[in-house]
């Protein structure tokens, strides 16, 4: 029998199997997309043409690129039995739970949910990474009292995301921090809502139940939903020169500090710079050094107490505060990214597939007999 000290709690440190659509390197401090730094995408690429990319394996050529986007675009309305759903739900509910319920109806009303050829799932892909962002923005613009903002097929991606969000495209600065966010969202190989959805995959369940099991294990506050406890961190401290004693206390109180340490990067995260680089554009075009001077305070003073860096959802959810999301929807925004690196990921089980199910080692009781 397995002496259970010897097993890797989390799977910490075990390699599960192969992947070709990502690398994450600890030791030198990278992430590789299809083999390109995320650095570079997220400076010369769209969100469109990274999508492509993981899906793909290589980027666009131009006359691809032109219809792939023209595709996305003729997706992205909100079909009416979809937002029938949202409506029916009340504002108690979480964003996530929205997000969560609104996919598993798109995939109710799928007819082609069985067709698990490489091709039928490209199109279920592409379909969700069109359709995620009109629930998103509605579901905000519902908790606000205000309607429906229609699709606009002349904007990219990102554009029309906060169009349908906000009414209106913000300034080309906004536009650009916000799509270099979903870029830095979009993969990152065998994380926990990956691995979840590899392995609804793996008893050949369909694209749309991978998904959404992938939304709810993304949900928890130790993976996607600390982007949004970030922002409650922020709002509970109030102001930078309160941040030390804060950590102190939540330090004292054995509290995870939301925003920082990961399973696989020890010496920071690679995205971290980049999306830190958009945050200063965010807070200088919406002029809000004090943010900033709170960002940096408590990592700073993290630094000192514990040494653990930020992570990805530190920069990310002051980012989207600042561009005007409810905090509740930043999880979802994750939600729009990753529904690329999930489906690469599902497609890739596919190629190869192994039901995935590991072994336990049983602490409980010896065995024992009913009425003995
Ligand atoms: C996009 C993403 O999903 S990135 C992750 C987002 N999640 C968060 O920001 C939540 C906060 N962070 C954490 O809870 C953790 O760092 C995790 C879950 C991300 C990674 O956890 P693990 O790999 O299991 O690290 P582990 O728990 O072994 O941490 C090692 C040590 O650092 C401490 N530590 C790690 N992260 C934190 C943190 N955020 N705050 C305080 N202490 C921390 C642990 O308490 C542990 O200390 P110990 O050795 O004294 O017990
Ligand atoms: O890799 C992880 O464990 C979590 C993470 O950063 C991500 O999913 O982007």
């Amino acid at each position: 029998m397995t002496d259970p000290s010897d097993i890797r709690k989390g799977l910490a440190g075990v390699v599960v199997d192969t992947t070709a659509v990502s690398k994450v390197n600890p030791e030198t401090n990278s992430l590789l997309y299809r083999g390109y730094p995320v650095q570079e995408l997220a400076a010369s690429c769209s969100f469109e043409q990274v999508a492509y990319l993981l899906w793909h394996g290589e980027l666009p050529t131009e006359a691809e690129l032109t219809a792939f986007e023209e595709l996305e675009r003729s997706q992205r309305a909100l079909d009416p039995a979809v937002k029938r759903v949202v409506d029916e739900l009340p504002l108690t509910a979480h964003p996530m739970d929205v997000l969560r319920t609104a996919v598993s109806v798109i995939g109710a009303l799928d007819p082609d949910w069985a067709d698990a050829s490489p091709a039928g799932n490209l199109a279920k892909s592409v379909a969700l990474l069109a359709r995620i962002p009109a629930v998103v923005a509605y579901d905000q613009r519902r908790r606000r009292g205000l309607p429906l903002v229609a699709p606009d097929d002349s904007l990219g991606y990102s554009a029309n995301f906060l169009r349908m969000t906000f009414g209106e495209v913000p300034s080309e600065v906004v536009v650009k921090a916000f799509d270099v966010s979903m870029i830095l969202y979009a993969e990152h190989s065998f994380n926990a809502s990956t691995f979840t959805a590899r392995v609804v995959t793996s008893t050949l369940s369909d694209l749309y139940s991978a998904v959404v099991a992938g939304i709810g294990a993304l949900k928890g506050p130790l993976h996607g939903g600390a982007n949004e406890a970030v922002m409650h961190v922020f709002d509970e401290i109030g102001s930078a020169d309160a941040a030390e004693a804060w950590l102190d206390d939540a330090l004292a109180s054995k509290k995870k500090i939301m925003g920082f340490g990961h399973r696989v990067y020890k010496n920071g995260d690679s995205r971290v710079p980049t999306m830190k680089a958009s945050l200063d554009t965010l807070v200088a075009e919406y002029d809000r050094p004090d943010l900033l001077a709170l960002y940096d305070a408590l990592n700073d003073a993290m630094q000192a107490r514990k040494g653990i860096q930020p992570n990805l959802d530190y920069p990310s959810g002051p980012a989207y505060h600042l561009i005007g999301f409810d905090t509740g929807t930043f999880t979802p925004l994750f939600v729009a990214s990753r529904i690329t690196g999930w489906t690469a990921h599902i497609m890739e089980q596919l190629q190869a597939n192994a039901l995935i199910r590991p072994l336990s080692a049983y602490v409980g009781v010896a065995e024992r007999h009913v009425g003995r």
